[in-house]
């Protein structure tokens, strides 16, 4: 039977003491479409100044808490919500909505595309400026070190949609930050960012939190926040398992052997040259790729890799060059008839979750390729971890879940090729070498693997093959593991 809830107001157990940025007490929250808490009694407080980093396995409930602490659950998601919030001296629900939240707390959510909304990055990042009450002479020059922080100036009469995913995020990034709010919650929002933009958003972060901000993120990469956060929650089940000084987290990296040798050439990208509009996105890209190796594609956000990989399954049609398969040459033809041997995981698995159950997802994909067998759709569930989740609603998982359930979809069809943009993004590294294993057990049963990432750890690990881009091109191309 459906059960009906709403959000309850929220306790007021607690004084909502003023200077203190925020104060959760004994806080839970059930989404209305699920069963079990998400949050399940946590109280934390945040002060002046603190660079706090929230770690833990996906679906653990980090988002949940992120929404929590930025005032966000109480006005725009439906549950059951119990204890109280507070946020810079207010309990969440005396805030009228979200934007009336957005003066004192700038949040910046994993899922990009949803926050850009102007038709330029200058407009977005101008946006926050003006609410300031700035001089023009201050707003120009914050826009330009905004633009500095963020290497963003170079894009600023861009069309947001038309970025690259790195470069959505890092647009993203300086329209909260352009704002100055006193407090600031980051979920993921560095997921798509190169290593360097990573460090650069990490180091600008920790100058706010010297001059008083606090600042909250949701981070699976935690190794690389030390030296910079001040304390480190660490969430599991929905609870807080540890709260203090941050440490580096410790992981098993599986040792996974390697049974089989690349074989004969199976796909190969002759001379291929891309433009949109002015942008030159690949220029005389031309590499092969052999049955059974997992290659890695490395780049810095905006070096094409996307591009490149989109013209393997037909979803671009180069300018200049060739694509070809098996010995075919399949420049122009379409995607769903490249679908039979070429798999592609998308950097954002949203865009191609769209069923109502997760089971139902993945039989999707296997009637196209013409074998909807249920038995098939439930083990590739459990290859990913997601055995428990058949009958669930994709948009009701966690981001990792999301990404999980995307693969699941493809190693379901049992494609020749799998390509995989950012496979790992929304997982911590557990859960990223898991994934690996999958990958590895398929390259060697035989299967090419291509994985764009922005790990490098990850792939120098598990990959055969290191291609780097840069600005369209290939630069370099190494051996891996
Ligand atoms: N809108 C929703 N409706 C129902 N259940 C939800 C909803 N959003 C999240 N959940 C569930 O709540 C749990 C916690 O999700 P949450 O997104 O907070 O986890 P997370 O730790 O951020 O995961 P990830 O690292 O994968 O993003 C998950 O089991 C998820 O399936
Ligand atoms: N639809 C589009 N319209 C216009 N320009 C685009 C479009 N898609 C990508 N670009 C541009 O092409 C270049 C290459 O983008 P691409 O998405 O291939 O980069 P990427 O290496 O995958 O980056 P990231 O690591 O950020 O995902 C970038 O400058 C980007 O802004």
């Amino acid at each position: 039977m459906q059960k009906t809830r709403t959000v309850t107001k929220t306790e007021h157990t607690v004084p909502a003491l003023a200077g203190t940025p925020i104060v959760l007490d004994h806080v839970g929250f059930t989404y209305q479409a699920a069963d079990t808490p998400s949050l399940d009694d946590v109280s934390l407080t945040v002060r002046e100044g603190e660079f706090i980093v929230i770690s833990g396995p996906s679906g653990a409930g980090k988002t949940t808490l992120a929404r929590a602490l930025s005032g966000v659950l109480v006005h725009a998601y439906g549950g059951d919500l119990t204890g109280s919030i507070s946020i810079a001296g207010k309990y969440a629900d005396e805030y009228e909505d979200v934007t009336d939240l957005s003066r004192q707390v700038g949040m910046v959510f994993d899922d990009a595309d949803a926050q850009l909304i102007f038709t330029t990055v200058e407009e977005e990042i101008l946006t926050g400026l003006e609410t300031r009450g700035l001089s023009a002479d201050e707003v120009a020059k914050k826009l330009d070190e905004i633009y500095t922080i963020t290497c963003t100036g170079h894009l600023k009469d861009r069309a947001p949609h038309a970025l690259s995913g790195g470069q959505k995020q890092r647009v993203a990034m300086a329209a909260a930050l352009s704002r100055e709010t006193p407090i600031l919650v980051l979920d993921e929002a560095t997921s798509e960012l190169d290593k360097n933009a990573r460090r650069q958003v990490y180091m600008l972060l920790k100058s706010l939190t010297d001059r008083g901000h606090s600042v909250v993120l949701v981070e699976h990469m935690t190794g690389e926040t030390l030296g910079y956060a001040t304390r480190m929650i660490r969430l599991e089940n929905g609870r807080v398992v540890y709260d203090g000084e941050p440490v580096a987290e410790t992981f098993t990296c599986p040792e996974i052997p390697k049974t089989s040798v690349p074989g004969e050439t199976i796909l190969s990208a002759e001379h291929l040259t891309h433009r949109f509009g002015e942008v030159l996105a690949l220029d005389d890209v031309s590499l092969t790729f052999a049955k059974g190796e997992i290659v890695a594609i490395l780049g810095e956000n905006g070096s094409g890799k996307t591009t490149f990989v989109k013209h393997l399954n037909g979803l671009l049609c180069p300018d200049c060059g060739h694509v070809v398969l098996n010995g075919e040459d399949i420049t122009g033809k379409s995607v769903s008839e490249i679908a039979k041997t070429v798999g592609l995981v998308f950097q954002n698995p949203d865009t191609m979750l769209f069923e109502n159950t997760c089971e139902r997802e993945i039989l999707f994909g296997l009637k196209n390729v013409g074998n909807p067998d249920p038995a098939a759709a439930r083990a590739a569930l459990v290859a990913v971890g997601l055995g428990g989740k058949a009958h669930v609603n994709p948009r009701h998982l966690s981001r990792g879940e999301r990404q999980r359930l995307a693969l699941a979809c493809v190693l379901a069809m049992d494609q020749q090729i799998v390509i995989m943009d950012e496979p790992t993004t929304g997982l911590d590294m557990q859960e990223s070498y898991e994934i690996m294993r999958v990958l590895t057990g398929m390259r060697n049963a035989g299967k090419t693997i291509l994985m764009v990432t922005h790990n490098p750890a990850l792939a120098e690990k598990f990959s055969d093959r290191i291609v780097e881009m840069e600005a369209g091109h290939v630069t370099a191309v190494r051996g891996g593991a």
